[in-house]
């Protein structure tokens, strides 16, 4: 069984305060990962730290840069990030180990990500919890462009065949208008009305984003909150079912 799961900037970091870790949600969501029989595959998003410099340097998934230093500091502040990351589970028993999609993965001229997911393959063979983190990559005619966390986890499942898929947040799941947790969405064009950007500073899209990122996928994927996340590893399916391609939960 294999697994792949995010852990939301908004989630392992203050978003509001610029390069700012939530130590302890952090810690808590590491002993949850711990607590996993199954491979896993870990991606966190960007919170305070890549989201901070992308809005810095103008930057998003569509808008890119030509100029090497703002990359470099983008790229920097992710990776202070997953430094912080893979050092707590680390510390928490978890065999980390930090994969950059930079060095990794490119997009096209129509912007389609390209991440190979050979080498993620191999580390989960033998043994180890690969730790990848939204990032910034080379982008065919743009120079770079934001990738999320949401896209790589998209093209993990893909590329590693993930029995399961989850995505923790800031939230307990999605919400409708009167801010109970939708069970399951199908469609798009079902939710479009509620779904909103990010609190924060945000060059991905917050929620809406998600979710439309997520219906490409043809697994299944789970929106929870980080109280919930121990329980996604014992088999259930807290928050909100985002069922793309596939009617099976
Ligand atoms: N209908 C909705 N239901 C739930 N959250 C929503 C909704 N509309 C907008 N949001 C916002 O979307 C946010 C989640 O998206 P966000 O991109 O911040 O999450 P994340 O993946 O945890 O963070 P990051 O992008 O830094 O990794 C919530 O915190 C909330 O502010
Ligand atoms: C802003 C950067 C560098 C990463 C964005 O990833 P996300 O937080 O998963 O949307």
């Amino acid at each position: 069984m294999t697994v792949v799961v995010k852990l939301g900037g908004s989630v392992v970091t203050e978003k509001d305060e610029p390069e700012t870790l939530d130590e302890a949600a952090i810690e808590r969501a590491a002993r949850a990962v711990a607590s996993a029989d199954e491979e896993v595959v870990v991606v966190h998003g960007g919170g305070s730290f890549g989201h901070h410099y992308a809005t810095r340097h103008g930057v998003s998934r569509t808008d890119g840069t030509a100029d090497a230093l703002a990359v470099r500091e983008i790229h920097g502040a992710m990776k202070r990030l997953n430094d912080a990351m893979v050092e707590a589970l680390a510390d928490a028993g978890v065999t980390a180990v930090p994969v950059h999609p930079l060095s990794a993965g490119a997009r096209d001229g129509e912007g389609q990500l390209d991440l190979p997911t050979g080498q993620v393959r191999t580390m989960l063979g033998e043994g180890f919890v690969p730790v990848l983190h939204g990032d910034v990559v080379a982008h065919v005619g743009a120079g770079a462009t934001i990738v999320s966390g949401d896209e790589l986890v998209v093209a993990l499942a893909t590329g590693v065949d993930a029995d399961r898929v989850g995505l923790c947040s800031a939230v307990p799941g999605v919400l409708d208008a009167d801010d109970d947790v939708i069970d399951r969405i199908d469609a798009f064009e079902d939710v479009a009305a509620v779904l909103g950007g990010s609190d924060a500073a945000d060059v991905t899209g917050g929620m809406a984003a998600k979710v439309r990122t997520l219906l490409d996928l043809d697994t299944p994927a789970s929106i929870f909150a980080l109280a919930d996340l121990r329980s996604f590893f014992e088999g259930e399916r807290p928050g909100t079912l985002v069922a793309g391609g596939d009617d099976e939960s």
